[in-house]
């Protein structure tokens, strides 16, 4: 008789989707240095967030991926119920973010993206590629949850003064900044044997080029926004986070992006969506 079961338990796949999605936050805010973010270093743009609460956050979300997945399986078709339950789900899951970080927003453009990911991948776990995914993922978010609250949100207010397309519009495309754009850099880079952590900074650099982050767009405009794509095709010109003449450009970058407040939280987002789908891909799950 053991006072302890050191047997590994058996999870089921809801709880290794919400796993996967929990790594994957935690994997991105770690992940450093990356330009005006939330990172080992240090706060990036931010005043209200630091790691050890992006950790907390992260956490805190587990319960939510696991009952969107778990949903999925219920349901196990895409329609209107399916959608409504993960809608309400991923608003329970914000309160439970705001409430492990004193109600500041952490994760929310995750929840979102991540939230969509985790249900699609519980559909159908043995269509795991990129495309099916996104495309089921896509298929959800199109449809309309009849409870969702229409607040003016950030994302709102941005959209109505420059006409941009945010969160909603990237999962309604199947995630072309993940699809198009991450993965294939993500892959890339590592086939130049860059090493992992700079073929995650490449990654993200590759969702800046070209992402119309809601995020930056509210805090700095649309001079902050050009920065931001421009500076990171910049560092990818120059070689990539692996290269010192990339590296440079990085610096540079996080600089300029820092004195202008403009954090890429949305390209954040849009990271941590690229590694759950790789690591779903690569079998590893
Ligand atoms: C669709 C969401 C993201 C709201 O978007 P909106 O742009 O109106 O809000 P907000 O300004 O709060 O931005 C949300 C976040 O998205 C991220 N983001 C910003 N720009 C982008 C972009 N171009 N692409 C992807 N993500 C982005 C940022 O992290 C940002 O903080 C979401 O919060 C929502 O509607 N939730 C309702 C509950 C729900 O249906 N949940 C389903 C769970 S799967
Ligand atoms: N490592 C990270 N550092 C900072 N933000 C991140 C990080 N990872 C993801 N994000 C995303 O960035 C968003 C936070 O950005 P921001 O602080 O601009 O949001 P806000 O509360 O809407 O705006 P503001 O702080 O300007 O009032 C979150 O929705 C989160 O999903």
């Amino acid at each position: 008789m053991h006072a302890l079961n050191l047997q590994p338990k058996t999870l089921t796949l809801a709880e290794r989707l919400a796993d996967l999605a929990v790594d994957a936050l935690i994997d991105e805010a770690d992940l450093s240095p990356k330009p005006a973010l939330v990172d080992r270093r240090g706060n990036g743009a931010h005043t209200d967030l630091h790691l050890g609460l992006m950790h907390a956050s992260a956490l805190s979300l587990w319960s939510a991926f696991k009952e969107m997945a778990e949903a999925a399986i219920e349901c196990g078709e895409i329609g209107l119920p399916l959608r409504e339950a993960v809608g309400r789900i991923g608003r329970e899951g914000e309160q439970a973010m705001l409430a492990t970080t004193g109600g500041v927003n952490t994760h929310r453009g995750a929840i979102w993206a991540l939230g969509l990911l985790v249900t699609a991948a519980a559909l159908e776990p043995e269509s795991s590629a990129a495309g099916s995914i996104t495309l089921r993922a896509a298929r959800l978010a199109l449809l309309d949850d009849r409870y969702a609250p229409r607040p003016l949100s950030h994302g709102a207010q941005v959209a109505q003064r420059y006409g941009a397309h945010g969160a909603r519009e990237e999962a309604q495309l199947g995630f072309p900044s993940v699809v198009q754009r991450a993965l294939p850099q993500l892959k890339h880079s590592r086939a130049a044997g860059h090493g992992e952590q700079n073929a995650r900074l490449d990654a993200l650099l590759a969702i800046m080029t070209r992402l119309a982050d809601t995020c930056v767009l509210y805090r700095a405009g649309e001079a902050g926004l050009h920065t931001m794509q421009h500076g990171a095709q910049a560092v990818l010109d120059a070689g990539g986070s692996a290269s010192l003449a990339g590296r440079r450009r990085l610096h540079e970058l996080d600089e300029q992006l820092i004195a202008l407040n403009a954090s890429p939280g949305g390209a954040a987002d849009l990271l941590a969506a690229c590694l759950f789908i790789d690591r779903l891909e690569s079998g590893a799950f």
